[in-house]
């Protein structure tokens, strides 16, 4: 049983809280404090972006993260050495979230092989072309690594079945169209999506795109068993800027403690 599994298995009854932030934004210090405050302010497990030059799923807010990361010069080594610093600190899941491209130029198995000896526990890959994936998953497994995929709203029940007999670690179910964003609301047709998930693994499944407020983590906390919050972090950080680390951080650490009391 890995990280990812038996954080799942400790917190039944509720659901896990799981942030996005990309990975070096705004530089590599910084973004360690700030992954290290949210895992310590209650969030069961983090997603880390890989930032990447040509996200294709994101919104302006993940995509000036990205910018904000890469302009400094942050390349993959740097996300993995990013990931072993934090794994000195932590026992939670580290999950990277990485577009396939990175992957294959890095080399499949150089990059789940280094991503495992970093700490790593899991891999979301949002592009990952069908008929890839299966390779992908297999290499992730034998190195240890969950292969967690993706459901979205237009998956047909066909595709969801065959989604859920390949997943590992979780099943993250994108809850709207489109790209990634704050959104007044959730969609509340997710929750049949995650019921038709159930009905095909008793591996967790997650929602995430559009959560930006503890009231839609309690909404999404009724029926999943996780809660992903992304571009409403990466907002956020945005502010190290303008308002120094400190703040960012104090502001970080209390939006965890929220959202993580509406997971309960
Ligand atoms: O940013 P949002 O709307 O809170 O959605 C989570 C999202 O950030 C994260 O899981 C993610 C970042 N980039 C993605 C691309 C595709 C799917 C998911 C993602």
């Amino acid at each position: 049983m890995n990280r990812i599994e038996r954080t799942f298995k400790s917190i039944a009854g509720r659901a896990a809280l799981i942030p996005f932030v990309v990975a070096g934004d705004p530089d590599f210090d910084s973004s360690r404090r700030l992954i290290q405050g949210i895992l310590e302010s209650g969030a069961d497990m983090i997603e880390i972006g890989l930032p990447y030059s040509d996200p294709l799923a994101d919104g302006p807010v993940i995509q000036a993260g990205a910018v904000r990361s890469l302009q400094r010069g942050f390349q993959l080594p740097d996300s993995m050495r990013l990931i072993s610093d934090i794994r000195e600190q932590t026992d939670k899941p580290l999950i990277a979230f990485t577009y396939v491209n990175p992957i294959l130029q890095y080399g499949i198995r150089t990059f789940f092989e280094q991503l495992a000896a970093s700490g790593g526990d899991g891999v979301i890959v949002p592009d990952v072309p069908l008929e890839e994936a299966p390779e992908l998953a297999d290499i992730a497994r034998e190195n240890g690594i969950s292969f967690i995929p993706l459901v979205a709203p237009t998956s047909g029940d066909d595709r969801v079945r065959q989604i859920c007999t390949q997943a590992s670690g979780f099943v993250y179910c994108v809850s709207s169209l489109g790209v990634t964003g704050e959104r007044a609301s959730v969609s509340a047709h997710v929750e049949s999506l995650v019921e038709s998930i159930k009905r095909y693994t008793a591996v967790p499944a997650c929602v995430g795109f559009g959560v930006s407020s503890p009231e839609h983590a309690r909404e999404i906390s009724r029926y999943a068993d996780g809660v992903i919050v992304g571009s409403a972090y990466v907002r956020r950080i945005e502010k190290v800027a303008e308002q120094g680390l400190e703040q960012t951080l104090a502001d970080v650490r209390t939006f965890t403690a929220e959202l993580k009391i509406a997971c309960m």
